[in-house]
């Protein structure tokens, strides 16, 4: 059984990007015994599996069925900068396994002072499969690049207005600094431009990236456009990582 599950883990990380391997909370009771087992493991994948194991986060997100640790980056910054209110329309990329798409579905859909505001909705799209999330629109299998993606998502929105544009893509790490940032560059740049034709005058987007030398010129394009631009590390993003959030609210609308 050990084995098989350490056959699973394998798979699920030689399969996935870096970051979604990290997002494996679901299978958490799968490798709870791996330390038992880590003998004969490559360098990397000790490290990986110790990390899990150890991590409060992994085990926060498994006892309230968060599909990944991620949730609680989203959850922080929303706890502090206020971006999801109920009633609002989100566009989540770069959306697998779900657990962005968990906490913002429950966010939008949440009832309370705010109880008549109608529901919210979110769109979660990305390249690999998303099983099903109440209160969301899931498009799995696709490249959110690409135009004819972002095409079907403007015509689920139905000219609807988006409150906020959420960006958690990551490319496969080639483990190359540059060539990652530059990568996640070029994904958070097509959310940002999404963003700039989707979203209502004051709403927000959040954007990953990896930090490197494009940093800056993104911050500056995007405060071409929005009057509060900051950057986010939030607790739970490790402080280990190259990982920081461009968090942009007031969006002061396009001049025609
Ligand atoms: C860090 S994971 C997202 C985790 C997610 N926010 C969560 O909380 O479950 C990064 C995701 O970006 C997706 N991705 C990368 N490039 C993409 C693209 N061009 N279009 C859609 N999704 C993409 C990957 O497939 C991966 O699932």
């Amino acid at each position: 059984m050990l084995n098989m599950n350490l056959q699973l883990l394998h798979t699920i990380k030689t399969k996935k990007c870096n970051e979604t391997v990290k997002c494996i909370s679901t299978y958490y009771h799968l490798y709870k015994e791996v330390p038992k087992d880590l003998k004969g493991r490559s360098k990397s994948s000790q490290e990986w599996l110790t990390r899990q194991l150890t991590d409060p986060y992994v085990e926060k997100a498994r006892r309230l069925n968060y599909r990944c640790r991620s949730a609680f980056k989203l959850i922080e910054i929303d706890d502090r900068f206020k971006v999801l209110s109920p009633g609002d329309y989100v566009v989540d990329c770069g959306a697998a396994p779900g657990s962005w798409t968990q906490v913002a579905a429950h966010r939008v859909n949440a009832t309370g002072k705010d109880a008549k505001k109608p529901a919210g909705q979110v769109i979660a799209v990305d390249r690999n499969p998303i099983y099903p999330i109440e209160g969301a629109i899931l498009m799995g299998g696709v490249d959110f690049t690409a135009a004819s993606a972002q095409a079907k998502v403007l015509e689920l929105l139905n000219g609807k207005k988006v409150n906020i544009v959420l960006s958690d893509m990551a490319p496969n790490a080639t483990g190359v600094r540059d060539i990652d940032h530059e990568n996640i560059v070029h994904l958070a740049y097509s959310a940002l431009r999404f963003a700039l034709q989707v979203s209502y005058v004051g709403g927000s987007v959040l954007l990953k990236i990896w930090d490197g030398r494009e940093s800056n010129r993104l911050e500056q394009d995007i405060a071409k456009f929005y009057n509060h631009v900051r950057v986010v590390k939030p607790p739970a993003s490790r402080g280990d990582s190259a990982e920081k959030f461009l968090l942009a609210r007031m969006f002061k609308g396009l001049k025609t």
